[in-house]
């Protein structure tokens, strides 16, 4: 299983390259790669084995981050509610952003990483809304529209796969600065 030893950390040089396409149909050890990588952000959000197997809490994890240099990302984002009905969840193949829109949207709080062990403060405005198209594990092509927090953390894991960081979007003069068009979400 995937644990925190095998996510590396910012400075290694695979957090900076482009990940390669994965071949499709995909091959079972892709599949087996992207159900360990949704079971490990399960996990990580689990009390109990989050403690038990010394997890830090993510709701997405991108291949590159377990230096896999493949355009493969998890998203597993829970109902804050209703636990067992994900807000969005799945592993994306080749994830594309066929739309966006101009409007933009920041975590007031900004944005953690599980490759990044340190607080960097400051907003990380991203598109509001997105359209989204990728392979799925059954080799299905989905189009999906997202928004808000699923929109941000979706973002988040597609610029791993091309060796972005959520800093390098943080306005270095004034981190806090907020353009008229990007919305804190509440
Ligand atoms: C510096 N301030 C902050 O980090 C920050 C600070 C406060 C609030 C937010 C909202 C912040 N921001 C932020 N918080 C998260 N989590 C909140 C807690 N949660 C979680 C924790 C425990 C159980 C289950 C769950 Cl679900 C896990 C996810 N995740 C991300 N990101 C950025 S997009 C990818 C995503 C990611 O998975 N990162 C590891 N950002
Ligand atoms: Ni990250």
């Amino acid at each position: 299983m995937i644990t925190m030893e095998d996510i590396i950390r910012e400075g290694h040089p695979a957090l900076r390259q482009r990940a390669k396409k994965v071949e499709i149909p995909i091959s079972q050890d892709v599949k087996d790669l992207g159900q360990e990588m949704m079971t490990f952000l399960v996990n990580s959000q689990d009390p109990e084995l989050s403690e038990k197997y010394d997890l830090r809490a993510g709701v997405g994890l991108a291949a590159p981050q377990i230096d896999q240099g493949l355009r493969i990302a998890a998203v597993h984002i829970p109902d804050e509610y209703e636990d067992d009905s994900p807000i969005f969840s799945d592993v994306l193949i080749n994830p594309i952003i066929k739309r966006q829109s101009v409007k933009k949207a920041a975590l007031p709080t900004g944005e953690g990483c599980l490759s990044v062990d340190r607080e960097v403060p400051g907003y990380v405005a991203r598109s509001k809304r997105i359209t989204i198209e990728y392979t799925d594990l059954n080799n299905q092509v989905q189009k999906v529209k997202l928004n808000d927090y699923s929109a941000v953390v979706v973002q988040h894991e597609i610029d791993h796969l091309n060796g972005i960081m959520f800093y390098d979007h943080i306005n270095e003069e004034d981190p806090f600065y907020l353009d008229s068009d990007t919305e804190l979400l509440e």
